[in-house]
């Protein structure tokens, strides 16, 4: 008999007890707010405000608090919580805890993911850290489901042999080969042509086969989106370019390996910058080899340790359960009047930065007055399962379902799903009896020499003291998470309630993995409108609304989100670091000024040297 295990809290407000560690969830009581140190004190320091307290907007505010010390800054949120989606909740089995992910699960430490990096070492998140290596399975083996059944995806690991035979014998590859080979020889598009779909435009390049096969399922497990409607000059923007200027997408990987990666000069400047950093040498070591990494309470715990800190601060003012109703200009635009539902007086800042969605910025905004670009977005449906019984999946990350799968084989128009046993370590993996490497002076000398400590596929930063893991289980089960919805979705009169969504998933997973076992625990979340959709013209749309807004605010409202220029949390990060540094530097914005001015710059390749003694 199935049993429903109930959300115990959201992982960290188990994990805190106290006034001095409290949770976000009772961090910030739903009806109060915490004033600034005192009025007098304001008078002199510029007054910022923040909009909305998901991971943005609580990563703005933190970077102001870092780099502009003597702002004052005010956080609103219309909800009576803060941290977005971020949403890691436990689950009690018999004999423990099980962490779930609603939104998501991992980061990845590369490109804007530094930023994420940096904060495990300025929040002191090291110690709750869970790194998975680049030579895990969780990293290496990514499945697709074509037609009826899970092909690996060919990776330099696997030998050119085994990726040939793969290529050559599966389906899902069918064109791939050919495909490349002629795409060498293609005249590149038309000037005419300012942006098309993804899908027209690896067609034309490599082959329609290939979009529906392979792409449409990348684009499912990253925008949850259809490959006809998203922009391949918003999210492809390095081989949009590399089609004209190298004259073909593959000769631009080549130049790529051989001469240095192409880039705009302002990530060059943002990796030089945060190359600068001052690195604990342990957790760079670590991070070098990492693929993806999460927390022991999840990523909910981000976003915990940055409203703590923000808490923390006196020139720092949250108000939850406090709806913004309108922004209006001053009358010399060197201010903004903000109105709240709960309060009709206005309240003057020198700066606001909005982390709202689109649409709801649009609602404050003056009457007949457009700042933002209309941006759909998806919602997704996230069903998280736990087995008792292990391995109940292959080896790896998971598994994306491309548009070709044939429908009697995803009739529930699932998008694809995620192995989270692979990042996830367990007890077992602690244990010293099954490490690769068991020696533990060995293990502590490499520690203090400032190297990677590699055990079981992961990577702990305390390691071999104090290992950490999500789930509380003496013993491994299979944990995993079914992703339904997104683009299919989009015309459907109503969403599924749990009980059909638990079902869809179940039925899934039987027909794809053969799993009949009843779960432990399940978890169903339905993320309304959480991943916003970079249709064709997005850029054009993003400089449009730079215009608007520099229009009517000059310079005084900026915006930062996941609509701007990547949907994930690290781009999240970078967007709200963006913003801040162009405040902080006193440059004229918005925060969608760098949208369609970039010059590039060709970075030196990286030339991996020969370790001779390896960790
Ligand atoms: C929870 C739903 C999400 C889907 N996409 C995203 C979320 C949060 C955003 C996203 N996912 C990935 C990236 C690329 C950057 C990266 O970290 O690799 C972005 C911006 C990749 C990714 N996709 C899935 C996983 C586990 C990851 C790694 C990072 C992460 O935790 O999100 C799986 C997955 N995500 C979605 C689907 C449909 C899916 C299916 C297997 C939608």
């Amino acid at each position: 008999m199935l049993r429903r295990t109930n959300a115990l809290a959201t992982a960290s407000s188990l994990r805190f007890r106290g006034p001095s560690s409290l949770s976000v969830q009772c961090l910030i009581p739903s009806t109060r707010s915490r004033g600034l140190a005192s009025e007098a004190a304001t008078n002199n320091s510029p007054r910022y405000a923040v909009l909305g307290s998901g991971i943005t907007g609580l990563a703005t505010a933190y970077f102001i608090t870092q780099q502009i010390p003597r702002a004052k800054v005010t956080v609103f949120e219309a909800k009576d919580r803060i941290g977005g989606w971020l949403a890691s909740k436990r689950v009690e089995v018999k004999d423990g805890t099980i962490l779930f992910e609603g939104g998501p699960r991992t980061l990845r430490p590369a490109q804007n993911g530094v930023l994420a990096a940096r904060l495990i070492q300025e929040l002191d998140l090291g110690k709750d850290a869970i790194f998975t290596q680049n030579s895990s399975p969780a990293a290496i083996n990514r499945y697709l489901y074509y037609p009826d059944r899970l092909v690996r995806m060919p990776h330099p690991s696997f030998g050119v042999w085994e990726n040939f035979r793969t290529l050559m014998s599966e389906p899902v590859f069918a064109t791939a080969i050919w495909s490349g080979l002629k795409e060498f020889f293609k005249e590149p598009r038309s000037a005419k042509i300012t942006d098309e779909s993804i899908a027209s435009f690896f067609s034309r390049r490599l082959s329609r086969e290939m979009v529906d096969r392979i792409l449409s399922g990348v684009i499912h497990g990253i925008y949850a989106g259809d490959v006809e409607q998203l922009s391949a000059k918003s999210l492809f923007p390095k081989l949009y370019r590399d089609e004209v200027t190298q004259t073909s997408i593959i000769k631009g990987m080549l130049m790529s390996a051989t001469e240095g990666l192409e880039m705009p000069k302002r990530e060059g400047d943002f990796l030089a910058e945060m190359k600068a950093f001052a690195w604990d040498p342990l957790l760079k070591a670590t991070l070098k080899d990492t693929s993806v990494f999460t927390f022991r309470d999840g990523m909910g715990m981000l976003s915990d340790a940055l409203a703590r800190k923000l808490w923390a601060s006196e020139n720092v003012e949250f108000k939850t359960s406090t709806p913004v109703k309108s922004l209006a200009p001053t009358e010399n635009k060197t201010g903004i009047d903000i109105t709240t539902f709960t309060n009709a007086e206005a309240q003057r800042f020198d700066h606001i930065v909005s982390c709202l969605s689109p649409d709801h910025l649009n609602a404050l905004a003056p009457p007949t007055t457009t700042i933002a670009p209309e941006t759909p977005s998806v919602t997704v449906m996230t069903v998280n399962l736990y087995f008792r019984e292990p391995n109940l999946h292959p080896a790896g990350f998971g598994y994306l379902i491309p548009r070709a799968t044939p429908f009697e084989q995803n009739p529930e128009r699932a998008l694809g799903v995620v192995f989270d046993t692979a990042y996830a370590p367990s007890f077992m993996d602690t244990d010293s009896a099954t490490w690769h490497t068991a020696d533990m002076d060995v293990l502590r000398a490499q520690r203090e020499a400032g190297r990677m400590i590699n055990v079981n596929d992961f990577g702990w930063y305390n390691f071999p003291e104090k290992p950490v893991v999500q789930d509380t289980v003496p013993n491994r089960g299979t944990k995993l998470t079914v992703m339904l919805g997104g683009h299919w979705w989009n015309d459907w009169p109503a969403y599924p309630d749990e009980k059909e969504g638990l079902a869809m998933a179940r039925s899934i997973l039987k027909r794809h993995l053969n799993i009949t076992q009843e779960p432990e625990a399940f978890q169903v979340n339905l993320q309304k409108d959480c991943i916003p959709q970079y249709t064709v013209g997005h850029e054009a749309r993003l400089m449009k609304a730079h215009n608007e807004l520099w229009k009517s605010y000059k310079g005084r409202l900026r915006v930062a989100g996941s609509w701007i220029q990547g949907v994930g949390v690290n781009d999240c990060l970078r967007s709200a670091y963006d913003v801040v540094k162009g405040l902080r530097d006193g440059r004229d914005g918005t925060g969608l000024e760098q949208i369609g001015r970039d010059e590039y710059v060709r970075l030196k390749p990286v030339r991996r040297v020969q370790e001779t003694d390896s960790a």
